[in-house]
């Protein structure tokens, strides 16, 4: 199977964000890669619904948002009324994480949980089946263009025996300095979903470093 491909708009020049987003409509990308970073969960600040509201006028694809941010279930139904097709929440930001899963589902968006670096996967055995996708931190999040962490490796096997044990769907997702290098064996180990941002927009040739990710076996 052929990798999902999204690309972070983090990465991409706000600027310019309506081109930025008609490229990515035009491009083998699967889904647009949607950061918000509130300043307290991680020590950044992205963007919120305006900005969203405004990427999604222009995209043809769905919205895969990742929410960096404390207490998420007071906002879950302005993400999803803001375009959000799949909503990731972390599992470090949640004390009622199953409730927040149901109420992402009840949205009718798609569940995701994210996972910080340091985080066991095995804390998702009695929610694993009840989500659509698992987002593997690949560097501590809040931050653009970080180093790979090798160790996600591991991780994503463990994940993926978790994932078969429990007979869940879930889609496990790699995000944080994924490139080309790493691709490959990222997606030996299980990986379904690739984020990339700085890979994606700090090349030359964006559209084809797309199609590089998509062509990765
Ligand atoms: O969630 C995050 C960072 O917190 C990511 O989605 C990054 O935005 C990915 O960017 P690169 O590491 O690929 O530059
Ligand atoms: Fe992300």
């Amino acid at each position: 199977m052929r990798p999902i491909i999204a690309p972070s708009v983090l990465a991409s020049d706000f600027a310019n964000l309506q081109s930025e987003v008609e490229m990515l409509n035009n491009s083998q990308a699967d889904w647009l890669h949607i950061d918000i970073m509130d300043g307290r969960f991680v020590p950044n600040i992205s963007f919120g619904f305006p900005v969203m509201e405004a990427i999604k006028r222009h995209a043809q694809k769905p919205m895969d948002v990742h929410l960096m941010i404390v207490e998420p279930e007071l906002y879950i139904e302005r993400f999803r009324d803001a375009g959000a097709d799949t909503i990731s929440v972390h599992i470090e930001a949640c004390t009622h994480l199953h409730r927040t899963v149901q109420q992402i589902k009840a949205t009718g968006a798609k569940a995701g949980i994210a996972v910080n670096p340091h985080t066991s996967v095995q804390l998702l055995e009695d929610v694993i089946a009840d989500v659509d996708m698992v987002c593997l931190m690949s560097v501590n999040p809040g931050f653009g263009g970080q180093k790979f962490i090798e160790n996600t490796y591991r991780k994503i096997e463990n994940l993926k025996n978790l994932i078969i044990q429990r007979n869940s769907q879930a889609l496990i997702e790699i995000d944080g300095g994924v490139n080309q290098d790493n691709a490959p064996l990222l997606l030996e180990k299980g990986a379904d979903a690739l984020v990339a941002g700085s890979f994606v927009f700090s090349s030359p040739d964006p559209l084809q470093t797309i199609a590089d990710l998509k062509a990765v076996k």
